[in-house]
């Protein structure tokens, strides 16, 4: 695994969205390759990755991602943190697949048939060469958010950004996908529901209420959270 040394680091941040405050104070540093982000519905998983893309700006702190704060260099950040939506609809804007998988490559300097032909090669790799130009709104849940997923990774940025990435995909492309994110050498952020898909990364990073409950390797942390859910379910039921 090859890494420059670089970070994420959110630096005292606090943001505040629709009067509630989502986080107070927050300072992490997130060094290594692998780091998992777990924790129940609204506890801040998808806006702690939205501020390290720079979708959303600290009201106070900082955030740096591999060098750059987000707040002066909001233009780039997309193709140093490529982020993977939980919802494929708000990422897909183009009517084909090839087209949508093509246009991170153009924003990388490719010209626009040398972009359409990587993406047309990404999609034969896939085992999915007869999508290119299919209408994407035709495809199913599942198909969108593998459009996404490799839409992102054909724009090679340093920092993966996933956001439940694989809740609709069947389990076979599941399985690749996992195997695709283990074999990157991009900095990979993932929250998810699924713990197994971040049993095997080298931290997991445990969010209540827009704060670290637990910090520490996937072993103690998801132990811990999977007690904490058996629990608090039993309460609910
Ligand atoms: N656009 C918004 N306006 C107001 N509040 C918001 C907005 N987006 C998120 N929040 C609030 O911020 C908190 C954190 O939400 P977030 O979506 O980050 O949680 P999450 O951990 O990703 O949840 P889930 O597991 O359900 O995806 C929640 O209390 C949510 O209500």
């Amino acid at each position: 695994m090859r890494l420059d040394g670089s970070t994420i680091r959110l630096e005292a941040v606090s943001l505040d969205r629709g009067g509630r405050t989502v986080f107070d104070d927050l300072s992490l540093d997130l060094p290594e390759p692998r780091i998992g982000l777990v924790g129940d519905n609204g506890s801040g998983k998808s806006t702690l990755l939205r501020l390290m893309n720079g979708l959303l700006l600290p009201d106070r702190g900082r955030v740096l991602v591999h060098g750059r704060e987000t707040a002066r260099h909001r233009k780039d950040l997309p193709s140093i943190a490529g982020f993977i939506f939980q919802n494929p609809d708000h990422q897909i804007i183009f009517p084909t697949v090839v087209e949508e998988i093509a246009f991170g490559l153009r924003h990388r300097g490719f010209a626009r048939r040398e972009a359409e032909q990587r993406a047309t090669a990404l999609l034969e790799e896939t085992g999915r060469g007869d999508w290119a130009d299919r209408p994407v709104h035709e495809l199913s849940q599942g198909e969108k958010q593998l459009v996404c997923i490799l839409s992102v990774l054909a724009m090679e940025p340093r920092v993966i950004l996933l956001d439940e990435p694989f809740s609709s995909l069947d389990l076979v492309t599941r399985e690749a996908m996992a195997r695709r994110v283990r074999r990157l050498d991009q900095q990979v952020v993932m929250a998810s529901h699924e713990l197994d898909m971040i049993a095997d990364f080298d931290r997991v990073v445990w969010l209540e209420r827009g704060r670290v409950r637990a910090d520490g390797t996937p072993g103690e942390v998801l132990a811990a959270y999977r007690r904490h859910a058996r629990e608090a379910g039993e309460v609910m039921a």
